[in-house]
């Protein structure tokens, strides 16, 4: 099963993977890009590649992010693509590159049959990816989360201040030969309050930016640290006090479910006579209907808005059209600098995914820093192999539910980030069983749909903290083993291991302590120790020309139960495995593929 072990897709019965040429990595995004062709017979034939990946930029996305991207990929730049032509083209594609306007939705998952790896996002608001489909198909979606925070925060400003002062609506009647002086006097900013609702990246730059226009502001964030917002003179207040008090209100939240129509008919009620509403986050924190209620009820005095629940919205839209309404359509994030700046983040971060890097703005997988991932990397090698070791230990017939993980360590527990570890081990459990691709990003989603329970307990080591782990060790309970000697004195199926100038090493199986590295395969033989043991099998794997690279006997006490462990670099032929399993003093044996 080549494509398991490689991380990529199982082909499916109408695809045919003619040739691949993986780039493994730590985490299981492979690049790479085929070209498909229907057959006569309407199937699926992958027959060439280039062995370049494909990135579908769907929306428009600045000069020096498309050079980032051509350095590495083949880029398919296609704007305006219906959902139907979207979900047709992404099963030819690697990585997809969106704003907001692309909605990546189930269907698009499922239509690229496994092949797309990661959805970038050339902005902050992921709320247009369907977050749980990307997982569940181990799709990685990134961000580009601070490139346009000083655009967005600006807008947010020029709003403000143009709705103070009814730029957009004197602009407007002077254009039509008007000179209503009278009409479009404005209110003045200095020493009133602004609540900023979000004090994240934008909401603390919009927040800088008013108290340098005079304005009293206060916060709220239930997230956001206090001394945070004292550093630059805001105060963190509830939600009810900062509508209550506020005379402008700022939106800087994400659109999750939480914040979902988060100002509604209750909340309007709650707020200062002449309140004013700047929305640059995202149309749906608000509810709209509520709103235009609101602003005919004389609560909302004036709304500048720059997203919409629809975007575009309808054309006549109560809302849009609403007189003390100001409404830009999605400016946020468009200044050049901010749309250079986003297109080079997004570049990089898709272009480090597909090369198997973990990427620093991952939003469906955990983020770690290049530093640990080097310290880890072996680690992760040894968990994905203890897991498929453990997995081929299980006789047929009987179901994992649980799995014990122990990481033995001279590291303090949070100096040990387990996440990218636990996700390997069930990489390595889940797919010599199963046709399906486990990665970092679906690990585990794909555990919990399959009802397995991974415990995982952290044992402290006395010593010098160089190394971040001593050892993994892997425990299946409550099933058969096809190889007696691995279950332990305790009843569950037991592997242990460590990583050895670099290499994984298999240490433990049930109670018996061997030493093969995890470089081949390997045959566990378990027998009553006596001479001539390693000769006789050696010879017979000889004999087909089987490289033997390891071979350790683990035994109780000499001429007592012993685990012969071989690491071969060749799989044997069943007649070679079948001759060894003859030896009269083998009492079992086990080949386990790595
Ligand atoms: N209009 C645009 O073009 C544009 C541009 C950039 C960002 N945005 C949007 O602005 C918003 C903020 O972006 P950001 O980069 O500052 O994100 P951010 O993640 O840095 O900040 C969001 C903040 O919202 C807070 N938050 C979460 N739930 C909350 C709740 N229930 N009540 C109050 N606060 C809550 C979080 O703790 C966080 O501090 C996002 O919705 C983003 O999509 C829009
Ligand atoms: O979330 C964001 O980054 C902004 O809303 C910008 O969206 P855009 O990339 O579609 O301009």
């Amino acid at each position: 099963m080549t494509s398991t072990s490689l991380g990529i897709s199982q082909p499916s019965t109408r695809v045919s993977w003619l040739r691949h040429r993986p780039l493994f990595t730590a985490f299981g995004v492979t690049t790479l890009s085929f070209r498909r062709h229907f057959d006569q017979s309407r199937r699926f034939v992958v027959f060439s590649m280039d062995g370049k990946p494909t990135v579908l930029v769907a929306e428009k996305l600045g000069e020096a992010g498309l050079k980032v991207l051509k350095e590495f990929a083949n880029v398919d730049c296609s704007y305006n693509l219906s959902p139907e032509d979207l979900c047709t083209k992404i099963s030819l594609c690697d990585a997809l590159i969106v704003r907001s306007g692309t909605k990546v939705t189930r269907e698009v998952f499922e239509s690229s049959v496994g092949r797309l790896k990661v959805v970038g996002r050339a902005g902050v608001g992921i709320d247009n990816v369907d977050l749980a489909a990307a997982t569940e198909h181990g799709c990685l979606v990134v961000n580009a989360p601070t490139a346009n925070t000083v655009a967005a925060a600006e807008h947010g400003i020029a709003l403000l201040t143009a709705m103070a002062r009814n730029i957009a609506q004197a602009d407007a009647s002077v254009k039509a030969g008007k000179w209503l002086r009278s009409k479009y006097v404005g209110v003045s900013l200095v020493g009133k309050t602004l609540a900023v609702m979000g004090f994240g990246k934008v909401g603390s730059e919009v927040a800088r930016r008013a108290k340098g226009l005079g304005m009293h502001v206060i916060a709220h964030d239930p997230y956001a640290p206090a001394d945070r917002a004292r550093a630059i003179g805001v105060e963190l207040v509830s939600f009810n006090e900062a509508i209550a008090s506020a005379d402008f209100i700022s939106l800087h939240m994400p659109l999750i479910a939480a914040t979902s129509k988060m100002l509604n008919d209750e909340t309007f009620a709650k707020m200062k006579k002449g309140v004013r509403i700047i929305n640059v986050a995202r149309g749906g924190v608000i509810d709209e209907d509520a709103l235009v209620k609101a602003i005919d009820a004389g609560i909302v005095a004036q709304a500048a808005l720059d997203v919409f629940t629809e975007e575009p919205p309808a054309k006549d839209s109560k809302l849009v059209q609403n007189e003390n309404v100001i409404a830009t359509p999605h400016l946020g994030a468009s200044t050049m600098e901010a749309q250079e700046g986003v297109a080079i983040e997004i570049a990089e971060a898709v272009v480090g995914a597909l090369k198997g890097e973990l990427a620093a703005t991952a939003v469906n997988a955990p983020m770690v820093p290049a530093e640990v991932l080097t310290e880890l990397k072996p680690f992760v090698a040894l968990a994905e192999k203890l897991g498929r070791l453990a997995v081929q230990l299980v006789a047929g017939g009987s179901g994992v539910k649980t799995v014990k993980v122990t990481y033995a360590s001279t590291r303090a527990p949070d100096d040990l980030d387990t996440r990218l570890l636990r996700a390997m081990i069930t990489k390595g459990l889940i797919e010599p069983i199963s046709n399906v691709f486990v990665n970092v990003v679906n690990a585990d989603f794909t555990v919990k749909q399959r009802g397995i329970r991974i415990a995982e307990e952290r044992v402290m080591l006395d010593g010098s903290p160089e190394s971040p782990l001593e050892l993994i060790q892997i425990q299946i309970a409550n099933v058969q083993s096809k190889f007696a000697s691995a279950i332990s004195d305790s009843g569950e199926i037991k592997v242990e291991g460590r990583v050895k100038d670099g290499i994984p090493h298999l240490t433990k199986v049930g109670s018996f302590e061997v030493d093969v590295s995890l470089e081949g395969s390997i045959i566990l033989c378990s027998q009553v120790d006596q001479p001539g043991m390693i000769g006789k099998v050696g010879s017979i794997l000889g004999e087909e020309n089987v490289n033997v690279s390891f071979m350790t006997v683990g035994r109780i006490a000499p001429r007592k139960q012993a685990v012969m462990a071989i690491g071969v670099d060749e799989e044997p032929s069943k007649k070679s495995l079948k001759r060894v399993g003859e030896i009269p003093a083998i009492q079992e044996f086990v080949y386990l593929n790595l």
